[in-house]
């Protein structure tokens, strides 16, 4: 199998709290992963890791061969809150910076999601709602042509209809038959039908990572249960 990711031995310290310990896994070059665990677990400090935006104390973090760093936003595209969007922009000029910044971004694609999600494109920035900037944010994110794209969190503080018009904007959109997808979540059992892989971090430690697919069948409980089992 081939990986877009290569970890070997990552640990990362904050002040003298160690929050990814001596972490190794490999991941492969397409797919959709969720990044689960309960809270505190550790998950932002890996996407930050994988995103070039913090360095591991210990370790190697290698994305395509490419030892990461700040540098590595032309393999990898990372979505944090309202990170990355600037309001005195409407949604159109917002794409075309994107164009301007992103040399691998596909206008047509983003003008594409832009229309299914019925948004405006001469509306400024600051006057989308919540569930219209985030759904911006990713938009511009799956209309990357990258190995990697990131996502933490993107459903939180959402209502139910919008997170599921972002799910469904993953599965008409994502390219994960080519690119892999990381997606941090709490609503495990919202994202778990649209998985292929999991990733379980415990107290900074990798618990498991497996096929979904493998987990419905061999363990015969639901993702959810096996995190509130991993909590306690
Ligand atoms: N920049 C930082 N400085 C100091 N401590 C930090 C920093 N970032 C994270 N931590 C600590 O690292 C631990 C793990 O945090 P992290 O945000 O990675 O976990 P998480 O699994 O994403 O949590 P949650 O599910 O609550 O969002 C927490 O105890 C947090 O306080």
């Amino acid at each position: 199998m081939q990986h877009v990711v290569n970890i070997s031995g990552a640990t990362k310290r904050f002040h003298n709290q160690t929050v990814i310990q001596s972490l190794s896994l490999s991941l492969p070059s397409h797919g959709f992963i969720g990044l689960v665990g309960p809270n505190g677990s550790g998950k932002t400090t890996f996407l930050r890791l994988l995103a070039g935006l913090i360095r591991p104390d210990e370790g190697q973090i290698q994305i395509n061969g490419h030892t990461v760093s700040r540098r590595i936003n032309h393999q990898v595209a990372y979505v944090a809150g309202d990170q990355g969007l600037y309001d005195f922009y409407t949604v159109q000029e917002m794409l075309h910076y994107a164009a301007k910044v992103y040399p691998d971004f596909q206008p047509s694609k983003a003008t594409e999601i832009i229309q299914s999600l019925k948004i405006n494109d001469h509306t400024k920035i600051k006057h989308l709602s919540k569930g219209q900037h985030t759904s911006l944010n990713i938009a511009i994110s799956l209309s990357r042509q990258v190995p990697l794209i990131l996502m933490d969190e993107p459903l939180a503080g959402l209502d139910p209809v919008v997170r599921e018009d972002i799910l469904k904007m993953f599965v008409a959109f994502a390219e994960v038959e080519k690119q892999t997808l990381i997606v941090s979540s709490h609503e495990v059992s919202e994202i778990e039908p649209y998985l292929d892989y999991v990733i379980f971090l415990n107290q900074g430690q990798l618990h498991l990572f497996a096929s979904a697919e493998e987990l419905r069948e061999t363990k015969g409980q639901s993702m959810l249960h096996m995190m509130k089992e991993v909590a306690r």
